[in-house]
């Protein structure tokens, strides 16, 4: 595991894009394609803006890239609280990713159980009986949560399923995820997280106690891949080792 930490978030947010574009030229001389899976939030929005523009954007071989979400609320893609929205209006609508290669989270008139049942089928099409994606960033909120891994939720505990939809009671909303062995699988799994209100998080994740119910980010250890926190210095001052 390697911590960067980073004076601003101008530079993290570089670091994140040129760990994107590595991955994706990594992946595509090894095997013709770059399977991604993106983050929602706030924190990668500067990122993915970057990505859209030179010198980034014409490193990237867009039309072999296939683009999943680590999670999603279960709203509609033109609902501001969708995280594809937000990836749309950042990245996706700037890139020429063909759109069968583009796997939204989120599908009208299914129930999300269902959902994540077919999206978890149409990962193991994609990656194979290995479900290793090439690359997952992750984020991290100021309780700990990862994708939409939550504390004390039952999806914490499981241990078969690649995808999970379940109703998170205190948002009022249904959630879908990947869940956190198929996340291990990842060669590459990055974090990106900045600002004061992930002080706490991150240091009870990285240093604190291992309660991975409390802090389900605990719960995000790559089988054979490599992990990287990018945080800016702000996140990182309540750490001891960095
Ligand atoms: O709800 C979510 O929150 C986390 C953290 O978001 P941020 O705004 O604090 O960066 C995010 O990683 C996750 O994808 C999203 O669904």
């Amino acid at each position: 595991m390697a911590i960067q930490v980073f004076k601003t978030t101008e530079e993290q947010n570089i670091a994140a894009a040129e760990i994107f574009v590595e991955a994706a030229k990594k992946a595509i001389s090894r095997s013709g394609k770059f399977n991604v899976a993106l983050t929602g939030g706030s924190s990668p929005v500067k990122f993915h803006k970057l990505l859209a523009e030179s010198p980034y954007r014409e490193q990237v071989e867009w039309e072999k890239v296939s683009i999943y979400w680590g999670d999603e609320r279960w709203v509609p893609l033109d609902d501001d609280k969708s995280n594809a929205k937000m990836a749309e209006e950042t990245l996706l609508s700037h890139v020429p990713i063909p759109a069968d290669q583009i796997h939204f989270m989120w599908a009208a008139d299914v129930e999300p159980e269902d959902y994540a049942a077919e999206y978890e089928q149409l990962l193991r099409d994609n990656l194979g009986p290995e479900g290793s994606f090439d690359l997952i960033f992750l984020g991290m909120g100021y309780d700990g949560h990862t994708a939409s891994l939550f504390p004390g939720e039952a999806v914490l505990s499981e241990k078969d399923k690649w995808v999970d939809a379940y109703f998170l009671a205190p948002q009022d909303m249904y959630r879908i995820t990947l869940t956190a062995p198929l996340i291990n699988k990842a060669k590459k799994i990055a974090f990106v997280l900045y600002g004061e209100k992930k002080i706490h998080a991150l240091k009870e994740v990285l240093e604190g106690e291992h309660n991975p119910t409390k802090y389900p980010s605990q719960l995000i250890k790559p089988v054979n891949g490599e992990l990287v926190f990018l945080v800016d210095e702000v996140a990182a001052s309540g750490l001891a080792n960095k």
